[in-house]
């Protein structure tokens, strides 16, 4: 028999069944995901309340929603915590309830179906047990350093203890998530279980939970006299990637669990200093303009399942691969399947290092399809094309494609310099072209920009959204302009930084300085990466534009040296490695420098319309170059230091 309590509250819902088990659903009201708000806690805390008054023999913790069980504190009370009073009862309000909950006389177990992450995490490891649903979408992680923040209700202390604290500390350190197995295997689960019997095994386990297994006796001392050890080299491993005055919220981290055992309440000056952090203000900007290109994927009702890719090339290739990967059908087209076999051997080498479940690799590869006749375009939902930049070719080919397509399909083409204008004007349907800028490595990069052209559909432009949003990528979408966002923002940077080099300074200390401002590669060092030869080309287009021509990549050029593919750039490529001297003294002010015509080229973009305001445009730019994201983008950044 099954009865619910008579209370009734908003989010949860708890039931007894026969057996004396309570189960216990989060179920946030007018929302499709459940994260922890302040209300959801409150109601939480009365029901422990409930179940205090009559005990029940177990308690099951689980979602109601078909999108996991809970992603963590609800991001949406954030903006309120930049007062220091509001943040310390943020955390004592999960903190004390997720030891009231370890603290139950009967046994507890969560039952982790989704994602369970940040604050959801913590609650789930303040149960005896915890029991994972062995699905694609089960991800658990603590990804509140990505956000500027701390795990600051108890997952500090309890994840080292049922992991270790070498797993929990780079777990915690890098936001990264596990799946269901891996939690496992970790020993972050007790069980990891298939769906179908997930109740079973859930009911079993809470009445007679499993034994934990002891810590090895290494990680016991870890967790002991040996803690100061562990938290040196941590700090070791972050210091190469993250620098304390950009990120600190990973050194709080550590020093959180060396010295307080992962309590804040232990140290209020730690727990100020991450909330008076820009850094932190501006991680969570990050978050919401992510949200926000997401957004553009979603809705509609537009559900591609197979694509054509013209063009085997890396690029051409890489995209057919990614979308394989996603659980589309692909079809590769290229002249002879000579020219397509390198593509699907690069995807094959690329998925088995990703993809460890050799029967999931077998299904993705057999989704992706050489295709030399072009069968495919009839079928395909979206056709993408991705041959050489060629005006007359791609015509050519765009005509021919779109005689043989579903008339609802979208057309698009990867190109990143030609004007989309040109290329639609063969076509029968001008106003279906749309373009698909992608960014390579394709695996790597986060953003593809959707660009439409003047008098283009906005129904098709929403439907390549939408398919940008199925394959896992951020949609930006972009009015046809030269180099659209990404390109035309990079352009006026990387020359700035040549104009630095024909000024004198080393290349190294250039990108020394785009270093410690937070960028992710030096401006160098990326011109090598993407080829002098193609810098070269928009190095020459912007000279139309008034620019003199950087001499250094003049006579780069002329030497052929085109940076990393020929060996030697900027830098010398021994074994394909960059081999980079010492940078001389940066001068002050240097990166504000390299940064400032970026900035005002993005400026310049919002206001010419191709993107359609400024926080899409610092979205565009962080997701598309990398730029450092604590400072929210280079308009806000710009913003921050006019006040
Ligand atoms: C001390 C404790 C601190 C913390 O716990 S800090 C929070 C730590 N948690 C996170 O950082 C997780 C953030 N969320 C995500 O990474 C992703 O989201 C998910 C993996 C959970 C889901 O991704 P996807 O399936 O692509 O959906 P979607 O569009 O990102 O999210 C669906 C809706 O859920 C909202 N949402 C997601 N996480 C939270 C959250 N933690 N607090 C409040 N809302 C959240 C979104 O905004 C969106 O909303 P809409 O449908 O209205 O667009």
């Amino acid at each position: 028999m099954i009865h619910s309590d008579a209370t009734a509250w908003q989010h949860w819902q708890l039931t007894r069944d026969g057996e004396g088990l309570a189960w216990l659903s989060l179920d946030k009201a007018g929302e499709s995901t459940n994260s922890l708000s302040a209300a959801v806690l409150a109601e939480l805390s009365g029901v422990l309340d409930e179940l205090e008054r009559h005990p029940p023999r177990g308690l099951i913790l689980r979602s109601a929603k078909a999108a996991g069980f809970i992603a963590g504190a609800d991001i949406g009370e954030f903006d309120a915590l930049a007062d220091i009073a509001a943040a310390r009862a943020m955390v004592t309000r999960g903190w004390e309830l997720c030891n009231r909950l370890a603290a139950v006389p009967y046994p507890t177990l969560a039952l982790v179906r989704g994602h369970c992450l940040g604050g959801g995490l913590e609650l789930a490891l303040a149960c005896r047990t915890l029991v994972v649903v062995d699905e694609p979408g089960t991800k658990l992680g603590l990804p509140e350093v990505m956000l500027g923040i701390f795990p600051g209700w108890g997952g500090m202390a309890r994840l080292p203890r049922r992991v270790g604290p070498g797993l929990a500390l780079d777990l915690m350190l890098t936001g990264k998530t596990v799946d269901a197995k891996k939690a496992k295997r970790l020993g972050l689960a007790d069980a990891c279980v298939p769906p179908r019997v997930m109740e079973a095994a859930a009911r079993s386990l809470a009445l007679t939970p499993p034994r934990h297994q002891p810590l090895p006796l290494l990680q016991r001392l870890f967790l002991g006299p040996l803690r100061p050890v562990v938290a040196r080299q941590a700090r070791q491993q972050v210091a190469k990637r993250a620098w304390p005055e950009h990120y600190p919220a990973p050194y709080a981290i550590i020093d959180l669990w060396a010295k307080h055992d992962g309590n804040p309440l232990g140290a209020p000056e730690i727990l100020e200093s991450i909330v008076a952090s820009p850094t932190t203000a501006n991680l969570l900007r990050v978050f919401r303009l992510q949200e926000r290109l997401k957004a553009f994927g979603k809705g509609g009702d537009f559900a591609p399942a197979r694509v054509h890719v013209v063009g085997a090339g890396v690029m051409g290739g890489d995209i057919a691969a990614w979308c394989a990967a996603r659980g589309l059908t692909v079809t590769l087209q290229d002249q002879t399947v000579a020219r397509i076999a390198p593509a699907i051997q690069r995807a094959y080498g690329s998925l088995s290092k990703r993809l460890k479940d050799k029967l999931q690799l077998r299904n993705v590869m057999d989704r992706l399809i050489p295709d030399p006749e072009g069968h495919g375009a009839a079928h395909a939902d979206v056709v993408i094309e991705a041959i050489f930049e060629n005006l007359g070719a791609k015509q050519r080919l765009l005509q021919d494609l779109e005689a043989r397509m579903k008339p609802e399909a979208v057309l698009a083409t990867n190109t990143s310099s030609l004007c989309l204008e040109d290329l639609s004007r063969v076509l029968q349907r001008p106003e279906r072209l749309v373009g698909l800028h992608f960014f390579n490595p394709v695996a790597r990069m986060p953003l593809v920009e959707v660009v439409s052209a003047a008098g283009g559909d906005p129904a098709m432009a929403r439907k390549a959204c939408a398919f940008v949003g199925r394959i896992d990528k951020l949609p930006l979408p972009v009015k046809s302009a030269p180099g659209f966002l990404v390109n035309a923002v990079l352009g006026p940077y990387l020359l700035e930084a040549m104009a630095c080099v024909d000024e004198g300074l080393t290349p190294e200390t250039v990108d020394e300085a785009a270093l410690a401002f937070g960028m992710p590669m030096g401006p160098l060092e990326l011109a090598d990466t993407v080829g002098l030869d193609i810098a070269m080309a928009a190095g020459q287009a912007l000279t139309r534009q008034g620019a003199a021509s950087p001499q250094c990549l003049t006579r780069l050029f002329q030497q052929g040296h085109l940076g990393r593919k020929t060996g030697q750039g900027f830098y010398p490529y021994p074994g394909g490695k960059v081999r980079k001297g010492a940078a001389g003294p940066v001068p002050a002010g240097l990166g504000e420098r390299l940064l400032a015509p970026l900035i005002a080229r993005t400026a310049q973009l919002v206001a010419d319309g191709v993107v359609a305001d400024q926080d899409l445009a610092d979205g565009g730019v962080i997701f598309g170059t990398g730029f450092a994201p604590f400072r929210g983008g280079p308009l806000h950044y710009a913003r921050s230091r006019n006040v």
